[in-house]
């Protein structure tokens, strides 16, 4: 293969790819055709800046497989965004629709811009060309955007605004995430965190451990963490630490989630939330915690990091924060700690976007209970095969739940008559 394909996080997602299939005993010359992706867009988007000036971000937007339906994934604004990682996002973005029983390929985009530093204006320039850039490429039935890092249901409603001022008529199903109030779906908001949340409690259940009096340390706090933390503190669980871009904060009392929901309301970020609690985010993960949740950028459990983990659960809300070398050390503390992968553990999102791209599609709209239900009987249906899988074979969970994926795209592929 030709290799835009490059760079640390795009060589994470091949690695985890060879293991499963490797473990599936998937063809040599079949593999090529399953990791690599069918489609990868690279943008330019120029947007006039405040001061006067006219400056140039890059965008992406890779679409994985077109096998099983349309694909679908968030849409990132950050720095770390090249055609590597969001390639590399887009993959897993396949096998975790095909775990959940989603009717999608993968896909992900993404915008090199660091979205904190933009004006609100800046950044409606900015989504709004992005948007316009891609009209080509997406549509309800071939490409469906949503939320990732960086963005958030504002940034939603002006990707659908701009895609529907260019088909002369209001297109909801175009984008998932978006506000209720323009054709989103009730429930999207929370879905990933509380799904997070739901999840910790069923491995909870397994380890014969109580929630109550159990204690978490989340690192980052934006969409997925801070509604991880808010459900988790529904559950009885403390919250003894917390971490963003701006700060880090830990207390072995436990800190007050409300509190830092309303500091986050007021002021965008963590900075400034206390000053007794204030802690090194470089030893956050490595503290002694019940659940560790690292909900904000990939790789940040490598070699060095997981031998010094002190948690019994780790929940990988965000994408991709556990390199294959720090695989292999948890693989070795695989009595110690019980992972919940990445693909299963923030796949609430994703579900309930499938979710809300059904209502818009049909005009007819879910409560609350039944949106929160059916997400529930989802994962509670993906959480159940992945221990079945590691209880039949004797494999890591991730090796698990990405062979569950892996194995539903080979077989639609092979009975699409995709394979020589
Ligand atoms: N939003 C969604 O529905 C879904 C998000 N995810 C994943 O969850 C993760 C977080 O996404 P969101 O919460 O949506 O993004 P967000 O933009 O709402 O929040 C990201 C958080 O991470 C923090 N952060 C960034 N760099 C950090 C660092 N070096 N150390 C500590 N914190 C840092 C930010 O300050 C912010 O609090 C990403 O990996 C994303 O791909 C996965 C599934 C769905
Ligand atoms: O809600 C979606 O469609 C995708 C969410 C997402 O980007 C993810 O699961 O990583």
């Amino acid at each position: 293969m030709s290799n835009i394909y490059t760079g640390p996080v795009f060589e994470m997602a091949r690695n985890q790819f060879v293991s499963v299939a490797n473990y599936l005993e998937i063809p040599e010359g079949h593999r090529d055709r399953l990791l690599y992706p069918k489609r990868a867009i690279t943008i330019s988007c120029p947007i006039h800046l405040d001061n006067g000036e006219t400056a140039v971000f890059q965008g992406y937007r890779v679409q994985h497989h077109l096998t099983l339906g349309p694909t679908k994934g968030g849409t990132r604004f950050a720095p770390s965004v090249d055609i590597g990682e969001v390639s590399a996002l887009a993959i897993w973005m396949s096998w975790k629709c095909a775990l959940a029983g989603l009717p999608y390929g993968g896909a992900k985009g993404g915008v090199t811009v660091d979205p904190y530093k933009l004006s609100r204006r800046e950044l409606e320039g900015l989504s709004r060309r992005y948007m316009q850039e891609m009209i080509p490429f997406v549509g309800p039935h071939i490409d469906v955007m949503a939320p990732d890092m960086g963005t958030n249901e504002q940034v939603m409603a002006w990707f659908m605004d701009t895609y529907s001022m260019y088909q002369g008529r209001t297109v909801n199903e175009i984008v998932t995430g978006k506000p209720v109030s323009s054709g989103g779906t009730e429930g999207r908001r929370e879905a990933t965190g509380l799904g997070v949340a739901h999840l910790i409690a069923r491995a909870l259940e397994r380890l014969n451990m109580p929630a109550a009096g159990s204690t978490a340390i989340i690192q980052g706090f934006g969409n997925v963490g801070s509604f991880a933390a808010i459900e988790l503190a529904r559950q009885g669980v403390s919250i003894i630490g917390v971490s963003d871009h701006t700060a880090c904060y830990f207390d072995r009392k436990g800190l007050d989630v409300d509190k830092l929901v309303a500091h986050m309301a007021a002021h965008g970020s963590l900075a400034g939330f206390s000053t007794e609690a204030l802690f090194d985010a470089n030893e956050l993960l490595v503290q002694p915690c019940d659940i560790l949740v690292p909900a904000a950028i990939e790789r940040v459990i490598d070699e060095k990091v997981a031998p010094r983990l002190q948690c019994r659960i780790l929940a990988e809300a965000a994408n991709g924060p556990t390199t294959p070398e720090a695989d292999a050390v948890l693989l070795s503390r695989r009595k110690e700690i019980f992972v919940i992968p990445d693909i299963l553990c923030n796949s609430g999102g994703v579900i309930v976007s499938y979710f809300e791209w059904v209502q818009d599609l049909q005009q007819l709209f879910w409560g609350r209970n039944e949106v929160i239900t059916r997400l529930r009987g989802l994962l509670d249906d993906a959480f159940e095969r992945v221990m079945a899988r590691v209880d039949k074979d004797d494999v890591p969970h991730r090796v698990a739940a990405m062979a569950i994926g892996v194995d539903k795209v080979a077989k639609a592929k092979a009975m699409r008559g995709l394979f020589p």
